[in-house]
């Protein structure tokens, strides 16, 4: 009656399975960041909540109450969690590299060289995060992207409040730095100066950060957790317990519980991340700015995590994580 899992399922499907196994989630995993942007902007779409809010925000002048915890700039997650998250995401990787069988129970040689593997990712997106939000050699990819888009800094409160020139000459040469300095500013430096990012096609940070963040973490996670990092077979194991003394079933003990509890604090993090791309998603930025930060950090993920399953030289400089 009962028939064989490798009789009824499919080899396509089977495929699919042996990687989540080892590991490596299958592309189509990433869909899910796609549809969270969908389902967030079709909320803010339908929503009477969100309407009311937009249309407060576009008919009401000066700083309008939020009428979701969310929907507040200042709320506690935006400011101790994503304002920071690249801190957070660094803590939650450098903890399974500490505490994860594939970094510390493997022999010698091949934890070392999976541990540099995975610095060399970290690294990638680490400078793909910085390069797009913070420095580009100059001002980051996304502020270079606002400013190519005929973004500029309004209301910036240092013109402002500068004297009026008396010659023409000298109003001539203020207006080309006054025009100078709307376009060279970063979104950090033209908010420090009160100004508002106004105009141009401004690119969300929380959306690339977030998703790049998570992905990393999950792919990370799952990788360092899967069947092939654990070294020993069940009855191995056991064996192996029975060998050993007292004190060393205790140091396992120990090392099983900081195992568990640095993948509960990654996925902890990689969870939020996705619950605040989906507020994200559904109070801030208009499609096309939110699909533009998923676009760049797809980009990142799939260079880093997919093409080394398809480009042997890539795989051989990066890993993949797990193996
Ligand atoms: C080419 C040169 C780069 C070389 C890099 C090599 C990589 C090696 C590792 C470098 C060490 C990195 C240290 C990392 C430790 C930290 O993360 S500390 C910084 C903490 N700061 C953040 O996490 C800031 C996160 N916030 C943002 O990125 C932005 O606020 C935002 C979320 C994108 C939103 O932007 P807003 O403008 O604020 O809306
Ligand atoms: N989930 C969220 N919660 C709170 N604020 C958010 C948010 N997503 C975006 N924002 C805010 O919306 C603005 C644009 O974000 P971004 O371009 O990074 O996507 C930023 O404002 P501030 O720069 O005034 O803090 C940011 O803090």
């Amino acid at each position: 009656m009962a028939t064989s899992s490798s009789t009824t399922i499919s080899p396509r499907r089977h495929e699919s399975v042996s990687r989540w196994r080892s590991g490596q989630p299958p592309a189509f995993a990433l869909l899910v960041y796609p549809i969270t942007l969908l389902v967030g902007s079709l909320y803010s779409a339908i929503s009477p909540t969100a309407q009311s809010q937009q249309q407060s925000t576009a008919t009401r002048p000066g700083p309008v109450v939020p009428i979701n915890y969310f929907a507040r700039k200042d709320n506690i997650f935006n400011i101790y969690f994503v304002k920071v998250g690249w801190a957070w995401t660094t803590l939650a990787f450098v903890s399974l590299l500490f505490t994860q069988q594939a970094y510390t129970h493997s022999p010698v040689e091949l934890r070392a060289k999976r541990s540099i593997k995975a610095l060399l990712r970290y690294a990638v997106v680490t400078c793909a995060w910085i390069l797009t939000t913070q420095w580009f050699f100059g001002p980051a990819i996304i502020d270079r992207m606002f400013t190519l888009s005929g973004g500029r800094c309004e209301n910036i409160s240092i013109l402002a409040d500068s004297p009026s020139p008396s010659s023409s000459a000298a109003a001539g040469t203020a207006h080309k730095v006054t025009e100078e300095i709307k376009t060279i500013f970063t979104a950090v430096a033209c908010k420090a100066a009160a100004g508002h990012w106004k105009g141009g096609h401004d690119v969300s940070g929380h959306v690339f950060m977030l998703v790049l963040a998570s992905a990393f973490l999950a792919v990370e996670a799952l990788g360092a957790s899967s069947e092939e990092c654990k070294p020993l077979a069940d009855g191995a194991k056991e064996k192996q317990h029975n060998i050993n003394t007292m004190d060393h079933s205790a140091v396992a003990d120990i090392d099983d519980r900081f195992k568990v509890w640095s993948l509960r604090f990654v996925w902890g993090v990689a969870l939020l991340s996705w619950w605040m791309l989906l507020m994200t998603a559904i109070w801030f930025h208009t499609w096309l700015e939110k699909l533009s930060g998923l676009l760049i950090a797809i980009s990142v993920i799939y260079i880093t995590y997919y093409l080394p399953r398809t480009l042997t030289s890539w795989r051989y400089v990066i890993g993949i994580p797990g193996i």
